[in-house]
């Protein structure tokens, strides 16, 4: 039985977190994006037209020893921003920390869309989802968590991303040093092969919690919060010279003073999102007004937790209980 550790680094303003990851033999090291809100792992690769590779590392196939085609497969994915990529598949072996995974489904890059090229530090994504919603054609393959986690200690993975700082992905155990206090822990719904739950309700500042069943997503590959409208208006109007700024395509107000916190429930917890990690970014430079971190989820369906919401927490994915635990640090 295993257990492994891996640092992530946060990107500017947290818009990212990326981790190492090695890749066939003799080992190519990638950085990528893991990502709790998808379950394909690809990477930019010499498949694609140099003219989308604007700095990124990139996979050979063609270079490892143990690289094996899976012929006839194919992928493709789009997120909700319109961000697309596609290509076709490999199996090789899989190295994050000390876990090795010697047959991972690896997606290789043919396209990339321009906000994947134009993010010079990410090599890809590894999809920390469930696997029933991987996007290879004919069949869909498994994650590197799904294929690992026969090999952990237990079925679970952690989660402590940090604002502006080193985090860490965990994967077999609970740190107990890695937070404070209790694990509220909280059913996951993955029948849209998503960590989906369901928080009780929310406060805005020192109010008590309001009761109003907010479901959604923990989602690392999302950087914000995202939230229904009715909860984003009323944070808002907390927050004094807050205004939707359709250029910007959401709610701005002034940098300072720093806004109320938003909390919310998990179980009979509360997770409490600091007002300072509210202030998302300076939308000029001047630094005089900021982008907000908690925006409006309309048009998904559910709610997205994103980093601004798991960069509070440290935050058991636990599949073998099929829970989320959420804890203070
Ligand atoms: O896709 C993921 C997680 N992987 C993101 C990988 C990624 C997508 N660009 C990236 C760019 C860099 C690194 C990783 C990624 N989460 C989910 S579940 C539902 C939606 C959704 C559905 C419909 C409408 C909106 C969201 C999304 C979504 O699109 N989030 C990204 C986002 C959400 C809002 C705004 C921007 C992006």
């Amino acid at each position: 039985r295993q257990t492994g550790t891996v640092e992530t680094d946060a990107e500017k303003h947290d818009v990212e977190y990326l981790t190492p990851i090695s890749i066939g033999t003799p080992p190519q090291d990638l950085i990528v994006d893991f990502d709790t809100g998808s379950s394909d792992l690809w990477v930019f690769s010499t498949e694609m037209a140099a003219k989308d590779i604007k700095g990124q590392a990139v996979y050979d196939p063609n270079n490892s020893s143990t690289s094996e085609k899976l012929q006839g497969s194919t992928w493709q994915i789009t997120y909700g921003d319109g961000s697309s990529s596609s290509g076709d598949v490999y199996l090789d072996t899989v190295t994050i920390g000390n876990l090795t995974v010697p047959n991972q489904a690896v997606e290789a890059a043919k396209k990339v869309s321009d906000e994947f090229t134009d993010d010079p530090n990410n090599d890809g994504l590894l999809g920390l989802g469930f696997s029933s919603i991987n996007t290879v054609q004919p069949t869909p393959q498994n994650t590197f968590f799904d294929n690992v986690k026969k090999n952990l200690d237990t079925p679970l993975f952690t989660t402590d991303l940090k604002h502006g700082a080193p985090g860490s992905y965990n994967f077999g155990y609970i740190d107990p040093a890695a937070y404070i206090g209790n694990i509220s822990w909280t059913p996951v719904d993955n029948s849209q092969g998503f960590w989906g739950f369901t928080s009780p309700g929310y406060a805005v500042g020192t109010e008590t919690l309001r009761n109003h069943s907010i479901s959604g997503i923990a989602d690392t590959g999302t950087t914000l919060l995202l939230l229904p409208k009715s909860i984003v208006k009323a944070y808002y109007s907390e927050v004094q010279g807050a205004q939707y700024d359709s250029s910007q395509g959401g709610y701005v107000f002034p940098c300072s003073p720093t806004p109320p916190d938003f909390v919310f429930g998990v179980n009979n917890g509360i997770v409490t999102v600091p007002g300072d990690m509210v202030l998302y970014a300076p939308i000029d430079s001047a630094n005089q007004n900021c982008f907000g971190g908690i925006q409006s989820d309309t048009g998904i369906g559910f709610s997205i937790f994103g980093d601004v919401a798991l960069k509070t927490s440290f935050v058991v994915f636990d599949a073998g209980g099929l829970q989320l635990g959420w804890a203070a640090k």
